[in-house]
């Protein structure tokens, strides 16, 4: 007879640990099918005959020849509709995740610069999250990334046009491809981002050197550094980073994928928790790097051997790390003991 005080029958799997994703750009999570359902219903023709033929074309040689599939790509996207069911079809896979927490990245550049207006981008992402608790059981947040690639003046005009959504945005970001945009070509942006209350990361150290990474902590101010795993290579950063305990949000199957690591076997992120280095584990753009936040968990625990109690450090690291009022803090931290 079954037990009428369990509610998981003894054969039942495991649910995943649960943690924060706090690297997690919306448009990475743009599925095939997503694509070819909304470019049929925007009467967009696509370039791939099957969902299997674009699933061919996810092989990548380094962070440039993956953006010019993601900006492509993300020509499917035009209404409020399109991003409301972007980010819906995320959440959907996040709960399955063990995600109860929600840290997602947008590119509004990408899509104004296709005509997109910015109100339509933000409304349509803030209609999934606004549900998201009560539908997916997961707290979210909404980060506005620069693209480093565009120009200052450019960063500039794209804060001031979301001036008028600030409210729904709890951090300013900086993504696309690093070498040669250094953080310092954002100081102007990040120090009105700062006096409007905003918190602020940065993409750095994950193609890009070192000196990149300090550039965001000295000049930008960021409260985290996305990747960052380039820091390895400067032991008074490491020093540093661990002496601030500044958050890392590392992401090994995109590592992988965009060839900033050559094996999974060979991540440093043992040695970077070794060192003391505040990590947490995320999935970046999981649609096209081959897994979601779950997933990397799995993958670093069987190509590292990372054992039960690093794993529930990384989650408690993902909380620890979010940008949450501390009350939500400590009760998604009592989640992880109680795994
Ligand atoms: O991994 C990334 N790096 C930089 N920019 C990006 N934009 C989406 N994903 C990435
Ligand atoms: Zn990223």
């Amino acid at each position: 007879m079954p037990s009428l005080t369990s509610t998981t029958s003894p054969s039942a799997p495991k649910p995943p640990l649960p943690k924060a994703e706090l690297h997690l750009h919306i448009e990475g999570t743009l599925e095939p099918g997503l694509v070819f359902a909304l470019a049929e219903r925007n009467g967009i023709s696509l370039p791939y005959a099957t969902e299997d033929a674009l699933r061919r074309a996810y092989s990548f040689t380094d962070l440039q020849s993956f953006l010019d599939l993601y900006y492509a790509l993300m020509d499917v996207l035009r209404t409020e509709d399109d991003f409301a069911d972007l980010a819906n079809a995320y959440l959907a896979r996040a709960r399955e995740q063990g995600v109860r927490h929600a840290e997602i990245f947008f590119d509004p550049q990408a899509h104004t610069a296709r005509g997109v207006p910015m109100g339509t981008v933000i409304r349509g992402l803030a209609r999934a999250l606004d549900g998201a608790q009560e539908t997916y059981g997961i707290s979210t947040r909404l980060i506005m990334c620069f693209l480093r690639d565009e120009s200052a003046a450019s960063a500039l005009e794209t804060f001031e046009a979301a001036r008028p959504y600030l409210d729904r945005i709890t951090a300013v970001g900086l993504d696309s491809a690093e070498v040669g945009h250094p953080p310092s070509k954002f100081a102007e942006v990040y120090a009105l981002a700062r006096e409007a209350g905003l918190k602020c990361v940065a993409h750095a150290g994950e193609e890009g050197p070192a000196a990149y990474v300090w550039e965001a902590l000295d000049v930008l101010g960021v409260d985290r550094i996305d990747h960052g795993v380039r820091c390895m290579d400067d032991e008074r950063l490491v020093a540093r980073l661990v002496a601030d305990q500044v958050p890392l949000t590392v992401c090994p199957l995109s590592n992988v994928r965009l060839r900033v690591i050559d094996d999974l076997a060979d991540h440093p992120l043992p040695a970077m928790l070794d060192a003391g280095l505040l990590i947490t584990v995320n999935s970046d753009d999981p649609a096209y790097f081959g897994g979601y936040a779950d997933d990397n968990f799995t993958a670093v625990r069987e190509a590292l051997g990372l054992d039960e109690e690093a794993l529930r450090r990384l989650a408690r690291n993902s909380f620890r790390a979010a940008f949450l009022d501390e009350e939500t803090r400590a009760t998604y931290v009592k989640e992880v003991d109680a795994y």
